[in-house]
């Protein structure tokens, strides 16, 4: 049987509940059968400075994804040459699973920038990208506006990012609920982000 897999692309520094409630609404309210929470060493558009090593990352991706049936913490990208590009992967994916159908999934903040996407033809073509509703600022008024190949999930907004939250860590701030409670736990655990 083909399953419809949604991939989550990331990097994860950390993972927080805005990833996770997106991740988990895709599974629950669209027809893709599980969610894959693809941890990204190195985005091709971001600077790796802040960036904690891909092991510790993806263990709070493993945490995060602890007793959800449907969502998968996935390292495939730890093998493939740096930095990331998501036409490389799902090539890379598509081969080694051939019998499923992946769908990557974004933001709407992210379609605005997907045409500086290397291969972002390539990837149209081949999969059916899902996108949720983001607060950012106007409206995505371009190619992709009323793309086939573009399928729209609404989905809650939760304006989090993973900037904020290493920050907060870093003051000493409680953001507890922002976070799942293990990756919270594991955090102070490891003294990560101070
Ligand atoms: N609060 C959120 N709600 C929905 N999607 C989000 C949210 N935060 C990030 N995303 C999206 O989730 C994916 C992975 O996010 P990423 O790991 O880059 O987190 P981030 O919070 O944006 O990180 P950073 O602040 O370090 O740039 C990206 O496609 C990003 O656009
Ligand atoms: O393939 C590309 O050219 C490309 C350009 C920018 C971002 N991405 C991927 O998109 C994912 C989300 O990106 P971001 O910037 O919203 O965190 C991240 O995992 C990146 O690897 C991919």
């Amino acid at each position: 049987m083909n399953r419809k897999v949604g991939l989550f692309f990331g990097t994860f520094n950390p993972v927080h509940i805005g990833h996770l409630i997106i991740a988990n609404h895709m599974a629950e309210f669209s027809d893709l059968d599980e969610v894959w929470l693809v941890v990204t060493p190195h985005n091709p558009h971001k600077k790796k400075s802040t960036l904690l090593e891909n092991h510790h990352r993806l263990e709070m991706v493993y945490k995060a994804c602890e007793g959800f049936e449907h969502l998968k913490p996935s390292n495939i990208e730890f093998g493939l040459p740096q930095p990331n590009y998501t036409s490389t992967t799902l090539a890379h994916l598509q081969e080694k699973y051939p019998t499923n159908e992946f769908c990557p999934i974004m933001g709407e903040d992210n379609l605005k920038t997907f045409h500086k996407w290397k291969n972002y033809e390539v990837i149209l073509e081949n999969h059916q990208i899902y996108v949720y509703p983001r607060i950012s600022g106007r409206k995505v008024e371009n190619e992709f506006k009323d793309h086939p190949k573009i399928t729209r999930v609404m989905a809650p907004v939760i304006e989090i990012s993973s900037t904020f939250i290493r920050k907060a860590v870093k003051e000493g701030k409680f953001i507890k609920p922002m976070l799942p409670d293990a990756v919270w736990d594991y955090i102070k655990l490891m003294n990560f982000y101070k």
